[in-house]
């Protein structure tokens, strides 16, 4: 199990996370609900190590073993799609490899032919889809996404939403995301966390 326990946050005076509490199988997708600005994002900073707790545990893996899809696409702008995924990707893995697993994924998020575009050429939703890409291409044990899918047509957030957590339940990825969106969280997670003022 990956655990958090009695996890507290503040920033100055103002408390953020309050004696949080979680345990979740490895393999499972977990939805974390709740209104703007309640710590959702912190608590996934906590869980990955890019922020320090005040005071709790816990026992998700380190660098190396996880992967993250922030709010802000993050994509390097001097780069093209096709380079952005390739450095994330581990040298001791063979150049056909690489290319086809570029490929798979450039065509899961339907954006094949779009590989040697830059990040400035793509629109928000486009560049939201590289970033998915880039979590995915890795073998990370846990991934963490954050609105992940924001940017997205109805339609085509579904259709993407599908495919990621089907890629991740194929390869037993774990997967702590955040969302506003309840219905996507309902057909996507094994559990949804509604994560508010209590914590
Ligand atoms: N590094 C920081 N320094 C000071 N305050 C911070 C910092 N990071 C977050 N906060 C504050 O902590 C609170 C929780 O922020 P967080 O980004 O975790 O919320 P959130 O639930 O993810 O919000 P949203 O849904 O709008 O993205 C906010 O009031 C925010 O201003």
């Amino acid at each position: 199990m990956y655990e958090m326990r009695k996890i507290s946050k503040a920033f100055g005076d103002k408390r953020v996370i309050r004696d949080f509490d979680i345990a979740i199988t490895p393999g499972s997708h977990q939805a974390l609900l709740g209104p703007s600005g309640c710590g959702k994002t912190t608590l996934l900073k906590i869980a990955s190590g890019l922020t320090k707790a005040d005071s709790g545990m816990h026992t998700f893996p380190g660098k190396g073993s996880i992967s993250w899809v922030f709010q802000e696409s993050r994509l390097l702008p001097w780069l093209n799609v096709r380079e952005n995924l390739e450095y994330i990707l581990p040298q001791t893995l063979g150049r056909a490899d690489r290319t086809g697993l570029i490929d798979s994924l450039l065509e899961m998020m339907d954006l094949s032919g779009h590989g040697s575009h830059f990040p400035r050429e793509l629109s928000g939703g486009m560049a939201r889809r590289i970033a998915l890409a880039r979590a995915l291409a890795p073998e990370a044990e846990v991934i963490f996404l954050d609105e992940p899918f924001t940017g997205l047509n109805p339609e085509l957030r579904w259709k993407i939403a599908e495919k990621t957590f089907d890629y991740c339940r194929k390869r037993s990825k774990t997967v702590l995301w955040v969302t506003h969106d309840e219905g996507l969280a309902a057909d996507f997670s094994d559990d949804i966390h509604h994560f508010g003022l209590r914590h």
